[in-house]
């Protein structure tokens, strides 16, 4: 039996484009003689939704729109499609919906699947709109004279078998329960976010899984980006032995067709994983840029081009993912502004192929000071007046955007957000933070492997990559007059954001007591700005975005 598996692209609430696609797919899939068709998880509106399912009109259109899908699917297939239903026990205190996959044949659902596990950690918030279900169901299939009994999960039922994890999180285990209902194969649809690493993770779960339940697993993710998340497909298959059978492409949408039989899986295609990490990161932050600036109705991207390498990183993003032409980096010198932050960011702007003009905005500078003199009258120059460079910056570039309809991609890094090193309604300013989730150690690395990735062609003048990182807002600044060195500052931030560790642990790991406590007070304190800053791409386990909800007046002296 032929089983094809559509890695889409679905785009949140665009409910006719979504069923489009879904339609394409099955027809593709029907013409090579397919007999089902798997789609991700809420295929038909995108994933995450968010609070688009509180609306009763919105789940009234999906509904229109599936039974719609249905009619026109060609009428042998049998598609599983990715969507919403009513919770007909709602009125006894339920939540109104279940995360369903409906089972589509000849024009009617003919079955209905609801998700089990709910996550509700991190950036997953499903108990608030869905009713957990408390069973798992199967559906037959015939093909000459045998029938396959193929179960189906959606996402997060996969992730609790309490073989491969040594904390469980929910009570029951859906692969087990359909291991003992003996199916033939358990389909798994997914809108599974990437984070670095997460599919050799994926992998080595399902893989386990697999083997412990001696039945073949196939698993089918979405792919595109969604706002602050990115989902890299990457759809795989392994046999009963746990052996890996396919993978489909990362971040792009891809198509591929299974053969099941008596033995399991047949063979697929296997897409290698990218050969580091940096190629892995490249490819999501590329798919995250372009996904949002497509899916919000763009088409090109204006930044400021400093010559410093967090702006060189991003622009060479930003020429990736919607190509050179269509990126303008501005240049804007103060007098600050040294000459080799020029020749830098032209050179950038040379190898990228990417538009630049330059503003000076010493004359403006000169003209905020002025209006400001007699309030200011006996007072330092200080940080106001070095900030005000950098609103100038924001102020011209959001200028720029709203007269040419190029969006604004800011250059903060992960270490600066965390830290607060950066200008509220200044550098910050912009409608997507592409690397906000970027360590400054990973933007090197990064910058670092762009130029190795096509031997003897230099993306990032290695100028750029070798000068100490300064914001250039007074004379002779640089980042480590006010922080600790990166390196430094990055391991104590990952240990303390992403493991939760507190500051005696990361104490321990022998890290000084002051350079503790200073960090994660300026990580608290820089509340305020994170809260006010651009959507950022997630590549880690834990970002600064949908995930990380810290108050902003509080106090956390009591704290160790
Ligand atoms: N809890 C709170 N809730 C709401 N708002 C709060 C607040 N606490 C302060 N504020 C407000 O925030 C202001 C302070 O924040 P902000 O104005 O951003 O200014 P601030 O954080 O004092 O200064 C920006 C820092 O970023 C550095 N930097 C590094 C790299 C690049 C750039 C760049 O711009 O290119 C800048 C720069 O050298 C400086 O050290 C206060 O004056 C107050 O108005
Ligand atoms: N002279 C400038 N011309 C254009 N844009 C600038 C200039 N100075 C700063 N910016 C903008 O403000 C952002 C923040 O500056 P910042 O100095 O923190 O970053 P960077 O110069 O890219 O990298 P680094 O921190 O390594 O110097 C820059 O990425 C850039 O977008
Ligand atoms: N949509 C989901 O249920 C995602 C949850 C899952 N643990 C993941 O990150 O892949």
């Amino acid at each position: 039996m032929k089983i094809a598996i559509a890695q889409l692209n679905p785009t949140i609430g665009d409910l006719t484009g979504n069923a489009q696609q879904i339609l394409d797919a099955a027809q593709k899939a029907d013409a090579q003689g397919a007999s089902v068709l798997l789609t991700p998880e809420l295929a038909l509106c995108g994933y995450p939704p968010r609070d688009l399912l509180l609306n009763p009109g919105f789940v009234n259109a999906m509904e229109e729109q599936l039974t719609e899908l249905a009619q026109q699917l060609p009428s042998q297939l049998q598609v599983l499609v990715g969507t919403v239903q009513r919770n007909p026990h709602a009125h006894q205190g339920g939540k109104p919906l279940y995360n369903s996959i409906a089972y589509l044949v000849g024009g009617q659902v003919k079955q209905q699947f609801h998700k089990r596990l709910l996550p509700t950690y991190d950036v997953f918030d499903e108990h608030r709109y869905f009713e957990p279900h408390s069973q798992s169901h199967h559906f037959s299939v015939s093909e000459g004279n045998r029938t396959y009994r193929i179960g189906v999960t959606i996402c997060e039922d996969i992730w609790n078998d309490d073989d491969f994890w040594s904390q469980r999180h929910y009570p029951c285990n859906p692969l087990a329960d359909l291991a003992d209902a003996q199916v033939d194969l358990i389909v798994n649809l997914s809108a599974s976010p990437y984070t670095v690493e997460k599919q050799q993770l994926r992998e080595s779960m399902l893989s386990h899984a697999a083997r412990r339940y001696q039945v073949p697993i196939l698993y089918v993710n979405q792919v595109g980006g969604n706002d602050d998340l990115i989902f890299d497909g990457r759809s795989v298959a392994f046999n009963g032995d746990g052996s890996l059978v396919y993978r489909g492409r990362g971040c792009e949408t891809d198509f591929a067709q299974l053969q099941l039989t008596a033995t399991g899986l047949s063979q697929g295609e296997v897409v290698p994983l990218p050969d580091c990490r940096e190629a892995e990161i490249w490819a999501a932050l590329r798919l995250g840029v372009r996904d949002y600036v497509r899916k919000c109705g763009f088409s090109k991207i204006v930044l400021g081009l400093s010559g410093g390498i967090d702006s060189a990183l991003v622009a060479a993003i930003a020429a990736e993912a919607v190509g050179a032409e269509n990126v303008l980096g501005v240049l804007m010198s103060s007098p600050y502004t040294s000459e080799g932050s020029v020749t830098d960011a032209i050179a950038l702007a040379k190898n990228l192929g990417i538009q630049t003009h330059h503003l000076y905005i010493e004359g403006a500078m000169t003209s905020f000071d002025k209006t400001l003199a007699d309030l200011f009258a006996g007072t330092e120059a200080g940080v106001a007046e070095e900030n005000l460079q950098s609103r100038i910056r924001g102020t011209l570039l959001m200028a720029i955007s709203n007269k040419l309809g190029y969006l604004l991609i800011s250059t903060g890094n992960k270490s600066e957000m965390a830290v607060g090193y950066c200008t509220l309604y200044g550098d910050m300013d912009g409608g997507l933070a592409a690397i906000a989730d970027v360590p400054k150690t990973q933007v090197y690395a990064l910058c670092r492997w762009l130029n190795r990735r096509q031997s003897g062609v230099e993306v990032i003048p290695e100028t750029i990559i070798n000068k100490p990182p300064s914001a250039e807002l007074k004379p002779n600044q640089t980042d480590q007059d006010s922080l600790p060195p990166y390196d430094e500052l990055d391991d104590i931030l990952h240990r303390f954001v992403e493991q939760h560790q507190s500051a005696a642990e990361i104490v321990a790991a022998g890290y000084a007591r002051e350079t503790v406590d200073r960090v994660i007070k300026l990580v608290s304190r820089a509340e305020f700005k994170r809260r006010q800053a651009a959507p950022g791409l997630k590549i880690t386990d834990r970002a600064f975005g949908t995930g990380w909800r810290m108050p902003i007046a509080c106090r956390r002296g009591d704290i160790h």
